[in-house]
Parts: C-alpha cells; structure tokens; sequence
C-alpha cells in the first residue's frame, strides 16, 4: 500500500483531484471510453466539486458508483443523488452514470438489469475508494451476509448486502472488480480512519473488508 499523507485537509482534497484527473486523462488517451468508480458517503463531496470542473474528454466518461443504498435518489442518503449534486455538475455533467439503483422494494428485483448496464463498462478504469472507521469499503461490510461470497474470486460484479452497521440494504461493487481496476485510490480522513486502516492490514479479511485493494491502493490522508 502506498500512503500519502497531507498537511491538511484543502490540500488533500487538491491532490487527489489532480490525481485522479490525470490518471483519467491518461486513461482517456488510452482508450475510446473510460469508467471511473466513486464512493458516497460523508467524505468525497469537495474531491467532486474540484473534479466537477477539469477539463476533460468527460462525455467518453462512465461514472459508476461503488455502491448504493436502496433508496430513492432524492433520499439524503442516496450516493447517486450525491453524484449528481457534487459530480455531475458543470463540466462533468457531460459523463454517463451508470445507475446503481432502480426503483423496487429490494435491490435483488433489479439486481439483474443494473449488473447488465455494469458490465460494458468494466473492468474499471480509475477507482477511487472510502473507508468507514468500521474498515468497511464500497458495501463491504464486516459481518454482511453476502460478505464472503462478494469477497470470492468467482464473485458475481455486482451483489446486494445488508450489515447491521448499514442501515438500509444496499448493493455493491464486490471484490473481483475492485482489485480488478487498473488504478485504485482511497480517500479517508482523521485520525481514527488512520488507526483503523493500520489495524487492517493485520485483520483478516473477513474483520476488515478493505483489506481486499490495500496492496494494489494509494491511501489518500489528512487529518
Ligand atoms: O456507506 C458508505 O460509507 C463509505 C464511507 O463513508 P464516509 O461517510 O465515512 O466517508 C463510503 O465509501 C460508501 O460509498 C458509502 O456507501
């Protein structure tokens, strides 16, 4: 794992929008159409507005999340809805989401459909990840029950979990996609998410999800 550690919190988020731009241009001028994962959650929101207004061949561009919670778009928990304020806005608003939600009572009703518009557009090109404290990444939840079929090598790219820690149920990028992308970034910040990623690495997987990218991953810190 590389880590990179910065003085705080604005030059972070600066950082690693460079970064990821220029991993996505350098992926741009590779191939005809990239895709670019991102998580939701609390913390990725500045790295998006930075990112919403770099010039780049956006509309070449697919954004997937690395996961969903089962709600609807206008839901303040929604990631996708997330996206599509902090992401999909001004120069970016030219990429293509790739849903990972569709309206049903559970994520298993549209399970099929969603991993059909998914699978055009892997393997991932760029990815960039979360982590909770819980050391949970994408929907990777420790004591999820699907957590050791999304964490096989066989595993299906797209599954539905429920954790107790999760809330509502929700789907998820598993783990065969993630390490399968061609660059991989994780973005955390404080002091107790450092703790948590350092303790990780001597877990087993199944008490510390993201241990499944550490050793192909840029850590992403500040306080
Ligand atoms: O629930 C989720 O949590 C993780 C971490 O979120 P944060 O609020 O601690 O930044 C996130 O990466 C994931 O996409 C999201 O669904």
């Amino acid at each position: 794992m590389d880590f990179v550690e910065y003085p705080d919190r604005d030059l972070l988020i600066l950082g690693l929008a460079d970064r990821l731009t220029a991993d996505l241009a350098e992926a741009l001028r590779l191939n005809d159409r990239v895709s670019f994962s991102v998580p939701g959650g609390t913390t990725p929101g500045p790295v998006f507005d930075v990112m919403s207004e770099q010039a780049l061949d956006w509309d070449r561009v697919a954004v997937v999340l690395n996961d969903e919670r089962w709600v609807p778009e206008d839901n303040p928990r929604s990631n996708t809805g997330l996206i599509r304020k902090r992401l999909l806005v001004s120069k970016a608003s030219a990429a293509t989401l790739i849903p990972l939600y569709a309206a049903a009572e559970q994520p298993e009703d549209r399970l099929e459909d969603l991993a059909g518009g998914l699978a055009p557009h892997l393997p991932l090109s760029v990815l960039l990840l979360g982590m909770g404290a819980d050391m949970h990444t994408a929907s990777l939840f420790p004591g999820a029950d699907n957590l050791a079929a999304a964490l096989a090598d066989d595993a299906p790219p797209l599954m539905a979990m429920r954790a107790e820690g999760a809330g509502e149920p929700r789907i998820t990028l598993t783990a065969p996609v993630l390490k399968a992308a061609m660059t991989i970034h994780i973005l955390i910040t404080g002091a107790d998410k450092r703790a948590a990623l350092e303790r990780a690495a001597s877990l087993p997987l199944a008490e510390a999800p993201v241990r499944c990218v550490l050793g192909q991953a840029m850590v992403h810190w500040a306080e």
